[in-house]
C-alpha cells in the first residue's frame, strides 16, 4: 500500500491563543511565512515555480470561549503542512521550519506532528525498542524494574560498586546513572563500567537474573561517539543521554551508529523548560514522545502523573501513545485511519519516573499496563531495609498486581519488604 501524497508535506499542529485574531489570516501568514516568505506580491510566472514550496494551511478550528470562561481563553488549532522539499531529512530542520522563529511569535505551542512517509523514512528509530530490550534481558511475562544510582558525587569507585551491588541484589532489571554524573577523575566512565559489570556478573549468581547498566554518555558533542565506545568497549551495554541538552540530531547519530550497538535510554532533563506551558513551547507527546521515538531512544523517561515531579496524566497518556503506537496514521500525514497501515519505528519503552515507590505500582501498572519500564531512585535506597530490600519490595508489588492481589494482601502474605515500603510511604490506588 502506498500513502505517497506528491508532493510530500509533513504537518504541525500549532496551539494559537488570542482574544482577537482572524486565525485564517495567522494560519496563512505562517504558511507562506515559514516557506516561501511572500506569495501575493510575486509576479505570476514566479509563482507557478514557488508554488512546490508554498505551506497549505490544512486546518484551522476555532475555540470560542465559552460563557465565564475570559477572552483570553479563545483560542485555534492551526494545522500547516510543509513540503519537504524545503528541508533535509533531519529534526534540526524539520523543527526550525515547523517551530523556529514561530516558537517566539506570540502564545503558540506546538502541540503535534505528523511526518511524510519519505521524512520518516530517513530514520531507523530504536534499534532495540522494546522487544530488543526485552530480548536482551530475556524477560517477556512482566513490566521491568529499574533503579538509579543516588548520591553519587564525590564518591570514589568502591561506593559505587557497592552501591551498584545491593541495587543488582534486589532483582531489578536495569541499574541507570543519575544524569548528573558526568565524566569525572573519581568515577571515570571505563572503570565505573568495568567494577558495576563485575557487580552484575556477581549479582547474577545470586539472582539469576540479567541486568543492563545505562551509563551516563557525556562530554562535548563531537566526542560522543569516542565517549559511548570506550564506554562499550569497557562492557557497558546500554547507555543514558541527556537528549534535550544535546539535541535531538545527536540522538539520532548515536542510534544508528554501528558501533553504538547497546540499547539508549533518553532523559528528559530540561524538558520542563519546554512542555509545561499551555501557551509556549512543544507538547509533552511530541518531545518526549514522537522526537525520541524518531530519533531512535529504545527507553524514555519523564515525570509520571502520580511521584515527586507532577505530569497532567492527560499528557503522560499521550507519551506513552506517541512511543507505543503502530497505528500509522499517528505518525504519517495522509495514512487513512483505517488503513492498519505499521508505524515503521519500533516501539520505545515509557518509563514514568520521578518519586515512585512501590505503593504506586498498582496505578501504574493500570496506566501503562505491561509495557511499561518501573524507575526508581529514592524508593529503592531509601526503602528502611535497604537498597536490595527496596528492589524486592518493587518485584513483590508488580508480582502482586500481576497476580491481581490488592498489595496489602499481598505484602501481608509473606512479602515483609513491600510491608515495609507499604508502611513507610503507603498506597495509592
Ligand atoms: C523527572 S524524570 C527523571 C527521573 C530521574 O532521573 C530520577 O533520578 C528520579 O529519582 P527518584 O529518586 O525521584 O526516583
Amino acid at each position: 500500500m502506498s500513502l505517497a501524497i506528491s508532493p510530500a508535506y509533513c504537518v504541525a499542529t500549532y496551539r494559537c491563543y488570542d482574544e482577537k485574531a482572524d486565525f485564517h489570516k495567522k494560519a496563512t501568514g505562517i504558511a507562506v511565512g515559514l516557506t516561501v516568505g511572500s506569495w501575493t506580491e510575486l509576479p505570476e510566472a514566479r509563482k507557478a515555480e514557488m508554488e512546490k514550496h508554498l505551506g497549505r494551511v490544512v486546518g484551522v478550528d476555532v475555540h470560542e470561549p465559552s460563557a465565564g470562561e475570559p477572552a483570553s481563553a479563545r483560542y485555534a488549532d492551526i494545522r500547516i503542512a510543509y513540503p519537504d522539499m524545503n528541508f533535509s531529512r533531519d529534526i534540526p530542520a524539520l523543527l526550525v521550519t515547523v517551530f523556529g522563529k514561530l516558537s517566539m511569535d506570540g502564545r503558540i505551542k506546538l502541540i503535534d506532528l505528523a511526518f511524510s512517509e519519505s521524512f520518516l523514512s530517513a530514520f531507523p528509530g530504536p534499534r532495540f525498542g522494546i522487544e530488543g530490550v526485552r530480548n536482551l534481558l530475556g524477560v517477556h511475562d512482566r513490566p521491568l524494574l529499574m533503579s538509579i544510582f543516588k548520591s553519587v558525587i564525590g564518591h570514589d569507585l568502591p561506593a559505587l560498586r557497592e552501591q551498584f551491588y545491593q541495587q543488582a541484589l534486589g532483582g531489578v532489571d536495569l541499574i541507570k546513572d543519575d544524569e548528573i554524573l558526568f565524566e569525572n577523575p573519581l568515577t571515570p566512565i571505563e572503570k565505573r563500567v568495568e567494577l558495576c559489570m563485575q557487580a552484575a556478573a556477581e549479582a547474577e549468581r545470586e539472582t539469576g537474573q540479567k541486568l543492563l547498566y545505562a551509563a551516563n554518555l557525556t562530554g562535548p558533542t563531537f566526542g560522543l561517539v569516542e565517549q559511548a565506545k570506550k564506554a562499550i568497549n569497557a562492557g557497558a551495554n546500554a547507555l543514558l543521554f541527556n537528549v534535550l541538552a544535546y539535541g535531538f540530531d545527536a540522538l539520532s547519530e548515536l542510534s544508528r551508529h554501528p558501533d553504538i550497538n547497546v540499547p539508549l535510554m533518553a532523559h528528559p532533563s530540561l524538558a520542563g523548560a519546554l512542555y509545561p506551558s499551555p501557551y509556549h513551547g512543544i507538547a509533552a507527546n511530541v518531545l518526549l514522545g514522537k522526537l525520541m521515538r524518531l530519533a531512535g531512544a529504545d527507553l524514555v523517561l519523564f515525570p509520571s502523573p502520580y511521584g515527586s515531579v507532577v505530569m497532567p496524566k492527560e499528557e503522560n497518556m499521550a507519551i506513552k501513545e506517541a512511543l507505543l503506537t503502530t497505528e500509522a496514521a499517528d505518525y504519517i500525514y495522509g495514512a487513512p485511519a483505517s488503513s492498519h497501515g505499521q508505524v515503521p519505528l519500533a516501539a520505545s519503552f515509557p518509563v514514568p519516573s520521578a518519586g515512585i515507590h512501590p505503593g504506586l505500582v498498582p496505578l501504574i501498572l493500570r496506566d501503562f499496563g505491561g509495557q511499561v519500564v518501573v524507575n526508581a531512585g529514592g524508593g529503592v535506597h531509601g526503602h528502611p531495609m535497604g537498597a536490595a530490600a527496596g528492589g524486592r519490595a518493587f518485584r513483590q508489588a508488580i508480582d502482586g498486581r500481576q497476580a491481581g492481589v490488592p498489595l496489602r494482601e499481598y505484602a501481608a502474605d509473606g512479602h515483609p519488604e513491600l510491608q515495609e515500603a507499604i508502611d513507610a510511604w503507603g498506597i495509592k490506588e
